[in-house]
């Protein structure tokens, strides 16, 4: 558990999620944030990551850096997705266990579960099926965190932990028009509609997937929360060894909110929020993607956390985020 002066590293502190996660801790009074920009410290470089491991000794890793986009970014640069993510985590990984970091906690995705996999999707539905092939390379690299994870915690004792987001978005979201995800996509087209008196706003594919969403502070507030489950309860999250207990059971929590919504009714919502009454228009030359991703968030809810912004308001918030961001 984590300790007001532990060291703590959260790497990728500038993100939509490591940004919250930085918040969550300072206001609750942990003095000892260890935090470097991309530019600061490049996690894809093993040499330059091991040094600021080996310098700093944190006791406690928050691993929320990575190369991350929406749908088309992942499509368009699956090279990057798939070299940048793994390299970052096998160096932050490595540099933790040769470091002696008591805890890390490792971002994943909900897109490591297969394409079709049963809805809602549980923990052990991971590699049971096909990956839905415009984020294979970035879900790999995700599996193969996780995977590094167990097989630390197996051979050297580590306590290192895969959580799996749903989608988020929040303050400090990447709006780029091409490269986000959908929330944060969608809020600069209705502003921009607005803005310029436009009647229509075109949405990509046909409306039909189904996403789950989860508010970024929401989820820094799951990340604090399991970091800071006493042990008899963290360590039942590290998985089992396979050859011992028999069964598959990897290092692995889902953290959403356990309800889904159309991407039409998604539309629906930022445009009410924004307020846009104009026309939809879908572009069906987008791709739409896996058509359905919602987490079982039973093992979670029974841990005793519980998302708590409604979309209502996680919407409200995330698009007075994007003014200022207009202002500015
Ligand atoms: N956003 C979402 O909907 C979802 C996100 N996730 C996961 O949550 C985690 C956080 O995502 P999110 O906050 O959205 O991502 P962001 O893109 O908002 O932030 C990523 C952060 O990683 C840092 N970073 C990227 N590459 C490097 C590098 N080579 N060296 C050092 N730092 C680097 C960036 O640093 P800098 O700011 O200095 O450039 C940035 O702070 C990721 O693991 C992501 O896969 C999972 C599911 C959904
Ligand atoms: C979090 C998750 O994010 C990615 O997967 P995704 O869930 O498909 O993400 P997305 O937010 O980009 O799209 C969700 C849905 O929304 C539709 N959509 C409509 N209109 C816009 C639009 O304007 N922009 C975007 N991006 N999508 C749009 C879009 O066509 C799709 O059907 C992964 O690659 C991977 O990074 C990952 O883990």
């Amino acid at each position: 558990m984590l300790a007001k002066d532990s060291v703590i590293y959260v790497a990728g502190h500038r993100g939509l999620v490591g940004s919250a996660i930085y918040r969550n801790l300072s206001d609750a009074g942990y003095t000892n944030l260890l935090t470097r920009t991309h530019a600061e410290l490049d996690l894809t470089d093993a040499t330059a990551t091991e040094r600021f491991f080996a310098e700093h000794k944190p006791e406690f890793v928050f691993l929320a850096a990575a190369k991350v986009g929406g749908i088309v970014a992942n499509n368009t640069y699956p090279g990057e997705f798939i070299r940048e993510n793994l390299m970052i985590q096998a160096n932050v990984i490595h540099s933790a266990w040769k470091n002696g970091v008591k805890r890390l906690l490792f971002l994943g995705s909900s897109c490591i579960y297969p394409k079709f996999a049963p809805q809602p999707m549980k923990e052990e539905h991971l590699l049971t099926g096909p990956l839905e092939p415009t984020n294979r390379p970035y879900a790999l690299a995700k599996i193969a965190g996780i995977e590094m994870c167990w097989s630390y915690n197996r051979q050297y004792g580590t306590k290192y932990l895969s959580v799996m987001p749903t989608n988020l978005y929040g303050p400090g979201d990447n709006y780029h028009p091409e490269n986000s995800h959908v929330i944060p996509a969608l809020i600069r087209k209705f502003d921009q509609a607005l803005q310029t008196g436009a009647d229509t706003v075109t949405v990509w594919g046909t409306g039909s997937p189904r996403r789950e969403f989860l508010y970024s502070e929401d989820m820094a507030d799951a990340c604090v929360f399991v970091m800071n489950l006493p042990d008899e309860k963290y360590d039942l999250l590290l998985g089992s060894d396979e050859s011992v207990s028999g069964k598959f059971e990897p290092p692995l929590l889902n953290v959403g909110v356990g309800e889904d919504v159309s991407i039409r009714d998604l539309a629906g919502l930022i445009g009410n929020t924004v307020g846009f009454d104009g026309k939809l228009e879908f572009d069906a030359t987008k791709p739409d993607g896996t058509p359905r991703k919602l987490m079982d968030v039973t093992k979670l809810h029974s841990l005793g956390w519980r998302a708590r912004t409604s979309m209502d308001q996680g919407l409200k918030r995330a698009y007075a985020d994007f003014r200022k961001t207009q202002l500015a």
